[in-house]
C-alpha cells in the first residue's frame, strides 16, 4: 500500500489515439489514479475512452471528470466533480457506495463542506502558477496546509505540480499529487512517470495525523 497517491489527469488537447499511444509506452502501474477530464467530450465518447484506456491502466484507478452517466454506464469506480458537476450529495444518492467521489475544491470552507457531505477525497488547487490555468494567481503552499488542516478526508494537490515540488507539497499532510501537463504533455512522460513516483516515494512526509 503506497502512503501518497499519484493522479493523472488527460488534458482535453489529446486525442484518444495520441493518449493510449503515450500510455503504451509507460510504467502505468506507478501511477495511482487516472482521471479522463475530457470536458468537451459527451458522455458517449468518453465511455469509449474508458474502454479504451482501462487496459492500458489495468493496476490504476480510472476516475471520470463530471459525467456521472458515463461513469455508472462503464462501471467507472471513482468519478471527479467539477465545481458546477452534481453536488457530492447529489452524486452520492445516484452512485453506488463503492463509486469514489472526488471533489474539486478552492478554499477551505468548500473543502468541509465537500467532506460533510461525503466526498472520499478532493482536489485542491492550483498551488503553483500553471500553463493549465493561464492568468490565475496561483493559491500557493499554506492555503494548501490551511485546507488539509481544515478537512477530514484526504486533500490531492492540483496546479504546477513537479517532481522538483513533491516534497515541498507533502509536506503540507496532503494525501497526494495530481498531474495534467508535467506527465501527458511532457516530451517524455514515462520518465516523467518515473520520476513523480520517484519523488513522492522519498518523502518522508506523512498524511495529516488520522488519515493514514
Ligand atoms: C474559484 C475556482 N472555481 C472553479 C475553478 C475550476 O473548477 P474545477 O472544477 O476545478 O474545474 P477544472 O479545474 O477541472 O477546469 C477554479 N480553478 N477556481
Ligand atoms: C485541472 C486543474 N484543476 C485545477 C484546480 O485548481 O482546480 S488546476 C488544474 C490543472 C493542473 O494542470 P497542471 O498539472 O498542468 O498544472
Ligand atoms: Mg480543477
Amino acid at each position: 500500500m503506497r502512503k501518497h497517491s499519484l493522479h493523472v489527469m488527460t488534458t482535453g488537447q489529446q486525442e484518444l489515439a495520441r493518449v493510449a499511444e503515450i500510455a503504451g509506452q509507460c510504467p502505468t502501474e506507478l501511477i495511482d489514479v487516472l482521471h479522463i477530464r475530457e470536458k468537451q467530450r459527451g458522455a458517449g465518447e468518453i465511455t469509449a475512452w474508458y474502454a479504451a484506456l482501462k487496459p492500458l491502466f489495468a493496476q490504476s484507478a480510472v476516475h471520470i471528470n463530471d459525467r456521472l452517466d458515463a461513469a455508472l454506464a462503464v462501471g467507472a469506480p471513482g468519478v471527479q466533480l467539477a465545481y458546477n458537476s452534481l453536488s457530492v450529495s447529489q452524486s452520492r444518492r445516484i452512485l453506488p457506495p463503492s463509486v469514489s467521489i472526488g471533489c474539486s475544491v478552492h478554499s477551505a470552507e468548500e473543502a468541509a463542506a465537500a467532506a460533510e457531505q461525503g466526498a472520499d477525497y478532493v482536489l485542491y488547487g492550483h498551488i503553483f502558477d500553471s500553463n493549465s490555468k493561464p492568468g490565475l494567481a496561483p493559491r500557493g503552499i499554506q492555503a494548501l496546509a490551511d485546507v488539509v488542516k481544515a478537512c477530514s478526508v484526504p486533500v490531492i494537490a492540483i496546479g504546477g505540480i513537479e517532481p522538483g515540488n513533491v516534497d515541498e507539497v507533502l509536506s503540507t499532510g496532503c494525501a497526494g499529487v495530481a498531474v495534467l501537463s508535467s506527465v501527458l504533455l511532457h516530451a517524455e512522460p514515462a520518465a516523467q512517470i518515473r520520476r513523480f513516483r520517484e519523488a513522492i516515494d522519498r518523502s518522508h512526509h506523512n498524511l495529516r495525523s488520522g488519515l493514514n
